[in-house]
Order: structure tokens, then C-alpha cells, then sequence
């Protein structure tokens, strides 16, 4: 069983597995004639393969234990995968770099502070959304079209939490 204890998310350490969406590191301008402050291209969202379209979706979710253990990881080869919380919500991240195999060595855990969202890029190894503290509703953005687009790596981590 790998055990980590999740760090705080930053743009830097989360680079090698998507983007974090927060308007606090975005770039912005003002459009609307000046009522309307634009956080602009916080993420790229891919859609891969013939057919492929963007979902926008709501996920809402019971909170997990903590530690928390994660039994896979999974990865979506053909889109990206963004979760976006709606009222603040915390949450757990599971990562390790897209491959065909995971390395445990490569595998990190990270806990967002409510006003962060994430973007898996496509291929990106992750656990499923882990919610904490409470019930909560986030906007998810992924890939729908034909095609496998779920692979399950089984591992076993265990993560907790300061
Ligand atoms: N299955 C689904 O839509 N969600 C998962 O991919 C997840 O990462 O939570
Ligand atoms: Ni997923």
C-alpha cells in the first residue's frame, strides 16, 4: 500500500498532470462595458477522436473518509476531464503522469482549498472525485463520443491529510 499525505495544490506541481482553474492565477480583462471581469482560457479542454464532443455535466458528491484509500486509478485517453466546485468545496487529487503503467514513485496527492478547480489533461492517471468536508456539486467538463474513453490501473494508496 503507498501512503501520501496530500500537499497543497500549486499550478507548479500540478503542471505535469493538467491545469488548475483559479481565477487568482488567471489572466482577466474587462468586457460589458467594464460589469464584466473576463478570467480568460483557464484550461484546455480536449476532445479527442472522430465524433468527439465536449460535455458539460454536474457531479454531486457524499464526502469521503480521510485517510482515504483509493483501490485504481483511472485515465481517459481520449479528453480531458475538469471538475470545478460550485460552493467552495475541498477536495482530494490522486495523480501520476499519462503511460501505460504507472510508477508509484510518480504518483502524488494534492488538497485544493475551495477555490480551485483542476483539469485532468487527457491520459492523465487520477482518482475519481474525493469531495471532503461535505456534500458537493461540481461542474465537470469531459469528453463524450464513441469510444472507450475509461481505464481502471488498480493501486492501492492511502492519503491523508496534515
Ligand atoms: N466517471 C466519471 O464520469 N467520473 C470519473 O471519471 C471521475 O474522475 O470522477
Ligand atoms: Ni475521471
Amino acid at each position: 500500500m503507498l501512503s501520501l499525505k496530500a500537499r497543497p495544490l500549486t499550478e507548479d506541481a500540478f503542471a505535469t498532470f493538467g491545469d488548475v482553474i483559479d481565477r487568482r492565477i488567471a489572466k482577466s480583462f474587462t468586457i460589458n462595458g467594464g460589469r464584466t471581469q473576463r478570467y480568460h482560457d483557464l484550461a484546455r479542454v480536449e476532445t479527442l477522436g472522430e465524433g468527439a464532443r465536449a460535455l458539460v455535466s454536474l457531479f454531486v458528491s457524499q464526502p469521503v473518509p480521510v485517510p482515504l484509500d483509493v483501490d485504481f486509478l483511472e485515465r481517459h485517453p481520449k479528453g480531458s476531464q475538469a471538475f470545478i466546485p460550485l460552493h467552495g468545496e475541498r477536495f482530494l487529487i490522486v495523480v501520476a503522469p499519462p503511460g501505460e503503467t504507472i510508477d508509484p514513485n510518480n504518483v502524488q496527492a494534492f488538497v485544493t482549498d475551495g477555490r480551485q478547480g483542476v483539469n485532468y489533461r487527457a491520459g492523465t492517471w487520477h482518482a475519481v472525485q474525493s469531495v471532503l468536508d461535505r456534500e458537493g456539486e461540481f461542474l465537470v467538463i469531459d469528453r463524450g463520443g464513441p469510444g472507450h474513453n475509461c481505464d481502471e490501473y488498480p493501486l492501492k494508496v492511502r492519503v491523508t491529510l496534515d
